[in-house]
């Protein structure tokens, strides 16, 4: 059933799924890319979702972080409608200042770093912390340093990005988004931009990140060894819906759908 019409907000206690995606479904023109896609992701679960180009990967992230609207279903995220807003009982497209207040629980890492070129690397993580958040400049700047400690970039804090490696710029980018204190972290192919010697730096921040904050994170990769490590759960997509899920032990070693096995198979080196 599409339940645009009906709403049923998940219960707010603390064994609910932060995000839920119920029947969603989202087409760009002709093509469907999420086909009526049922996902739910526990709070400070580590998911990571894997599968062929195209297969929704990405768009999922996207939408998350209300950067691509949806055409069928609903989320929630926190146990609020992400995508509505809630009028005399009935679901109503969300408005601005909704999408604005639900999008600072996220924070998204995008393929291509996506800072700001002309400002410094501190001011790049101050910005949204003092003009979204209402930070002063000295709170938002102490935090600032706390996060470029944690992604260890604490000595390049006045270079601008131009004077960066592509690793050293993605590690800024995650430390930006953490300062905005979200609860949810979303990384949409973190590494596919980075020269091979690079990829190395950014996945052990990240899996800092895992081990040591109580983050929910979603991750989209192509680095199937990393989601082997990182991973409480592996989502396989394929054609806009989840094919196979599970621990990553199951699915690498003993996948049960032909599909996954197939895709797996050209992904992922034999074992010796
Ligand atoms: N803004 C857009 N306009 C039109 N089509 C789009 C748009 N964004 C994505 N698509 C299409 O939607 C489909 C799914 O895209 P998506 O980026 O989610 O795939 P993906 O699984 O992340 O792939 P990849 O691994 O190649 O990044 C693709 O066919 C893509 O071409």
């Amino acid at each position: 059933m599409n339940d645009t019409d009906t709403i049923h907000p998940p219960a707010t206690d603390p064994a609910s799924p932060i995000i839920t995606m119920d029947q969603v479904v989202k087409r760009f023109g002709e093509a469907t890319v999420l086909d009526h896609l049922d996902f739910q992701v526990a709070k400070g679960e580590k998911v990571t979702i894997i599968g062929p180009s195209g297969s929704g990967k990405s768009t999922v992230l996207r939408i998350l972080m209300t950067l691509e609207t949806i055409n069928e279903g609903m989320i929630y995220v926190g146990g609020q409608p992400l995508w509505h807003e809630i009028q005399n009982g009935q679901p109503v497209p969300a408005g601005e200042a909704h999408l604005r207040a639900m999008r600072k629980q996220m924070g998204m890492v995008f393929q291509q770093f996506n800072l700001f070129p002309h400002m410094t690397v501190l001011r790049n993580i101050t910005e949204s912390p003092i003009h979204v958040l209402g930070l002063s400049k000295d709170k938002a700047t102490r935090r600032a340093r706390k996060y470029l400690e944690l992604v260890g970039m604490t000595e390049h804090a006045e270079k601008f990005p131009s004077q960066l490696s592509g690793g050293q710029q993605q590690r800024v980018a995650i430390a930006r988004a953490l300062a905005m204190h979200p609860s949810i972290m979303l990384f949409d192919e973190p590494t596919s931009a980075l020269d091979p010697e690079l990829v190395g730096e950014v996945l052990t921040v990240i899996k800092r990140l895992s081990e040591e904050h109580d983050l929910t994170m979603l991750l989209v990769t192509h680095e199937m060894e990393f989601a082997r490590q990182f991973s409480d759960r592996v989502c396989f997509f394929d054609k806009g819906v989840i094919v196979e899920q599970g621990p990553p032990e199951e699915i690498f070693t003993e996948p049960k759908v032909e599909r996954t096995r197939e895709f797996l198979k050209n992904v992922v080196p034999a074992q010796p």
